[in-house]
């Protein structure tokens, strides 16, 4: 539905080096890569707000342009929310979102504007200003305005940073929900690793200016190919055992209660996270090991390594 073709971006220097991949309905892809991979870049290209310097974009076999061949740059069916938010600000909140669905009857508008401030939690704020409302508050309401427009592709650049654990947990559920029922497909740049892998169906992990790898949140989280790629999805731990270097993620761990442990550890401290804790241990020289358990585990001696298969 969304195909990507071949995308070379150069500024100074080479940013985006030939990427190409598609997004079907209804799906959700993440954009992993490290600061500077190109990912701002590559998701306004695809809105069609900024010029490829080769490379082609299609939206359901109609090519998306750039701003050098279109007099007002943009896709109605593609919406982008940055950090930019793009509000009116000297509107009021609830105007905001109404102004996105002026050729909506009446009445719809108003249901529809209603649902959009409730969902995000800003019908306390709807006669405000947006230029009174926080950054949070701000960053709800550029969401809601994209939403609002119903578009076929919905481009998020970080668009949970200012939100609350409560409110982004909201928001993901809704927003899977939403791309089931409104056949809508979503790309999210996100440096937020929890982010990509509860809400991406795919991953695309960017760096030099290619598509390293492209695969499920799983693949990413357990299946690593190599430990920079590792990293970018969360805590790992890397040990050498039996003379040979292992990786493992702080969940894929058995305790070994035995006289001679597999891996014997000497515990150091727990950190508290909430719903559980990240236990930290010597494991060796100068080697640290975090195990994730639901209780400390200061009582434990050692460890064999068990590595989660699909
Ligand atoms: N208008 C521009 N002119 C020149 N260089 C630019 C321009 N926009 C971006 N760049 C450069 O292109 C590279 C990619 O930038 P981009 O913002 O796309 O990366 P990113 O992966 O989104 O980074 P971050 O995670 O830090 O937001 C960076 O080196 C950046 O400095």
């Amino acid at each position: 539905m969304l195909s990507v073709n071949n995308i070379y971006l150069v500024y100074n220097q080479p940013v985006l080096n030939g990427i190409s991949f598609s997004v079907a309905e209804n799906e959700i892809i993440g954009i992993a890569g490290n600061s500077g991979a190109g990912k701002t870049s590559l998701l306004k290209i695809i809105a069609g707000l900024a010029d490829a310097t080769e490379g082609t974009v299609y939206l359901n076999n109609k090519r998306v342009v750039g701003p050098s061949m279109k007099l007002i740059p943009g896709h109605p069916d593609i919406q982008l929310v940055n950090q930019d938010f793009d509000l009116d600000i000297y509107q009021t909140t609830e105007e905001n979102i109404k102004g996105k669905i002026l050729h909506l009857p009446k009445t719809v508008q108003e249901q529809f504007t209603a649902e959009l401030l409730e969902l995000m939690e800003l019908t306390h704020a709807s006669s405000r200003l947006a230029h009174t409302l926080s950054g949070g508050e701000q960053q709800r309401l550029a969401i809601a305005r994209a939403l609002a427009l119903e578009p076929t592709i919905l481009l998020l650049d970080e668009p949970f940073v200012h939100l609350d654990a409560q409110l982004r947990y909201r928001l993901i559920s809704y927003l899977t929900e939403l791309k089931r029922v409104r056949n809508m497909s979503i790309i999210i740049v996100s440096h937020n690793s929890e982010e990509l892998l509860s809400l991406s169906d795919k991953i695309i992990y960017l760096k030099d200016g290619i598509i390293k790898r492209l695969a499920s949140p799983f693949e990413f989280y357990y299946n690593y190919t190599t430990v920079s790629e590792a990293r970018m999805f969360g805590l790992i731990n890397q040990l050498t055992v039996a003379g040979k270097s292992v990786h493992f993620r702080p969940d894929e761990y058995e305790i070994d209660d035995s006289e001679h442990p597999e891996i014997p550890l000497n515990y150091s401290r727990s950190v508290f996270m909430g719903s559980y804790f990240l236990n930290e241990f010597n494991a060796g020289k100068k080697k640290k090991i975090v195990l994730l358990h639901k209780a400390q585990l200061n009582n434990v001696k050692g460890i064999t390594i068990n590595k989660r298969k699909k």
